[in-house]
């Protein structure tokens, strides 16, 4: 008998032979295979009569089709299989392939452990009988064919032992994020931590510019925006998605106002430093209540925003104790949970997760979204968590992120105006505490890389602003206050704490219809901003930052030759030339405010954009619990699913909690927004429409 390209099962096993044979360079393989069916199929004509090769069945079909040489070794042995019936029963099928000369014995070995080992990306069918075949090969060895016995146990070894990965990233007991970030990183725990120092990401080679110009003429002529020069974003972006972003930013970033090199929060998306504002009790949060009191002084709509987190959490952490899936949260004797006080830590951790979980969705759904310039009702999703990571290292937040990250120049007109009437109160105060941290900018660096002597998060600094804040913005009663910080333009309960729902709406609202302004470009940021960004600067420097041409070759991309290539702006050209001399000595805080910008969603400069998205993906892949524990299994059925967002809004889920938790603000014909406006949260409306 001759193998026949006519004869189908033939044609098909000849064709993975030469594929298996051109991939693998093993020249002379067809021909001895092809004595191999021969003699396998007069075999299985003169002793089984019944079975002849035609009625062999053909190759199952694959649910999931690895691919490249895997698919084809894949393939050929398990008709190689059907055909010489290689199974433990068949032993003299084994014993014709162990007479093969050694060096097809070691192919078809190769492709048989192959098989064994297609798992990547596709689940293997370990019914296959491949491993029984393998060991059933082997099994007929004697000792002078040990090294066809270590050819085809190394890979095995090494694949058995390489699928759990090391090293170990979580142990049990750690589900739970810690109040100051540390021990998300298993092996590293401090990484990210709460008083961390900000790392250096891109190290500085190039000499010192000793004429650097003074801050104060940076801001001047590269930053401030003229009187009455405001320039609308040209893609309609409203301010409501920069308060998310301050939220972000917030949670990421805290220098230390008497040490700019710290950072006094953690590096993690995890709604930080909620313990001071626990109720102890059920899981929940002091209502309406908020620990940051940096927030006071921005837009009272991103206390608003924050306030629907802080809602969220004890929404959640009611519906936890509701539903108490298997009696998770009950305490007592013979229980999981031993006292009330084990249950409240329960519900309270729980919660956090599953508010932080929503968070997550936020950022994934809305805002890199928007970033992108997609709509948020929108098949397209950019989410760096859709594949488990097993973070090593954890994230720490760096001081060159610290300064890519601040987007004053966005700030819209109504906001611009209320930051000035706001600095024009607290100015003479503000610019006092400015001073005074740019002298402990000269005091000389600390070689620890942590200050862990330093307990909790000092926010004295702030608490001499609430006094004169609240007098001229808020006009909280004493009464008011004793509920938690003041929020201008919303209105305490006296007995619930709660702000009023219609308050909070309005000032969401605030930021919805607010068209932001353009970023990029220079010369966009309000001149109230002037002693914070001369302060930002000043920190730059201290930090000893690169330049911003260091920081685009670091990032792959071509630095700038001209000044005519970083702004559009002719003026912002010139300074740039009269400030820095060349290019190459622009440093990082200037050039990335003043670059021209991408044409889609956020129109953020080109630089920020390439340092934005890496940071991003970076923070949400090094983040254990985000990876790792967002799971029904930690989070419960319901916060689950409750996590992952409304079906009927392309899985976003802001829609549904502004509706559960501003709710008293709307009503069934005057909704809080309108369907349509809800599509698309981070467009001004009238740019929406236009
Ligand atoms: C809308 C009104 C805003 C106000 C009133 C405001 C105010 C401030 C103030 C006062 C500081 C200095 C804090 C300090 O040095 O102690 C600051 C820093 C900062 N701002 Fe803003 N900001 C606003 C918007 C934004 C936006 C939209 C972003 C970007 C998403 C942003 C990002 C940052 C960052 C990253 C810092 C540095 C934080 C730090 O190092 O602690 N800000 N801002
Ligand atoms: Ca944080």
């Amino acid at each position: 008998m001759t193998l026949s390209a006519d004869n189908k099962e033939h044609w098909k096993l000849l064709h993975h032979i030469r594929l298996i044979e051109a991939e693998s360079g093993k020249e002379g393989l067809v021909s001895t295979l092809k004595e191999l069916v021969i003699q396998a199929t007069q075999d299985k004509e003169d002793g089984d009569g019944k079975k002849k090769l035609s009625s062999v069945k053909p190759p199952p079909v694959y649910s999931s089709q690895p691919t490249g040489l895997a698919w084809k070794a894949q393939a050929l042995v398990k008709d190689l299989e059907q055909m010489f019936g290689i199974t433990p029963q068949r032993t003299n099928s084994i014993k014709e392939v162990l007479s093969l000369p050694f060096s097809q014995q070691k192919v078809l070995m190769g492709a048989l452990v192959e098989r064994l080992l297609t798992g990547k990306g596709a689940p293997i069918n370990d019914r296959s009988g491949t491993l029984e075949a393998t060991l059933g090969i082997l099994d007929f060895l004697g000792p002078e064919k040990k090294d066809l016995v270590k050819e085809t146990f190394d890979p095995l070894i090494e694949y058995y032992y390489s699928s759990i990965k090391k090293p170990y990233t979580n142990y049990v007991g750690h589900s739970f994020r810690t109040a100051d970030g540390s021990y998300n990183s298993i092996n590293f725990p401090d990484v990210g931590k709460a008083g961390n120092n900000y790392v250096r990401v891109v190290n500085s080679f190039a000499a010192a510019n000793e004429q650097l110009p003074p801050p104060h003429l940076v801001f001047e002529r590269l930053l401030k925006r003229p009187e009455n020069h405001f320039t609308p974003h040209k893609n309609g972006i409203n301010m409501l998605l920069f308060y998310l972003a301050i939220l972000v930013t917030h949670d990421l970033f805290y220098t230390d106002p008497k040490n700019p090199r710290r950072n006094l929060t953690s590096s993690y998306l995890d709604l930080t430093d909620q313990e001071s504002v626990r109720q102890m009790k059920n899981g929940l949060l002091k209502n309406d209540q908020w620990f940051d009191k940096r927030l006071v002084i921005q837009p009272p709509g991103v206390g608003a925003l924050l306030i629907l987190f802080n809602r969220n959490h004890n929404y959640i952490a009611r519906q936890l104790l509701d539903f108490n899936e298997n009696g998770r949260f009950t305490y007592g004797q013979g229980e999981l949970l031993a006292t009330e006080e084990e249950q409240d830590e329960e519900l309270f951790q729980t919660a956090r997760l599953v508010n932080n979980a929503c968070f997550a969705n936020i950022i994934t759904h809305e805002y890199l979204r928007t970033i992108f310039g997609a709509q948020q009702e929108s098949d397209f999703l950019f989410n760096p968590l859709a594949k488990h990571s097993s973070p090593v290292y954890g994230n720490e937040v760096s001081v060159e992120f610290n300064i890519i990250y601040r987007w004053h120049s966005a700030i819209g007109q109504q906001d611009e105006d209320w930051l000035t009437a706001v600095m024009s109160v607290l100015g003479a105060a503000f610019t006092d505490t400015k001073r005074r941290q740019h002298a402990s900018m000269s005091t000389p660096p600390k070689q620890k890389n942590s200050d862990h002597s330093a307990t909790g998060t000092d926010q004295s600094l702030f608490d001499s602003f609430i006094e004169p804040f609240n007098e001229h913005f808020s006009k909280a009663t004493k009464a008011e206050l004793e509920k938690g910080l003041p929020l201008a333009g919303a209105h305490r309960d006296l007995n619930t704490g709660l702000f009023d729902d219609a308050d909070l709406v309005k000032l969401l609202k605030r930021g919805y219809n607010q068209v932001a302004s353009e970023i990029g470009n220079g010369l966009n940021v309000p001149a109230s901003l002037e002693h914070i960004e001369i302060a930002g600067i000043k920190q730059a420097r201290a930090l000893r930052c690169c330049y911003f041409n260091e920081f685009r070759k670091f990032m792959d991309l071509m630095p700038l030759k001209t000044f005519e290539d970083f702004s559009e702006k002719v003026e912002v050209q010139n300074a740039l030339r009269d400030l820095y001399g060349t290019p190459d000595k622009v440093e990082l805080y200037a050039g990335v405010m003043v670059e021209r910008t991408l044409q889609i969603g956020l129109r953020l400069p080109y630089t920020m954009t390439r340092g934005v998205l890496s940071d991003a993906i970076n923070l949400l892949q090094n983040d254990r619990i985000l990876n790792q524990e967002m799971s029904p299994n930690t989070l419960t059925n319901w916060g689950y699913e409750f996590s992952q967002g409304d079906p009927e809004h392309f899985n976003r889920v802001l829609p549904r909690m502004i509706n559960i938790h501003f709710g008293g603000a709307g009503s069934r014909d005057n909704p809080i927004f309108t369907p349509d406006q809800l599509k698309n949260l981070f467009v001004a409306p009238q740019a929406n429409n236009a």
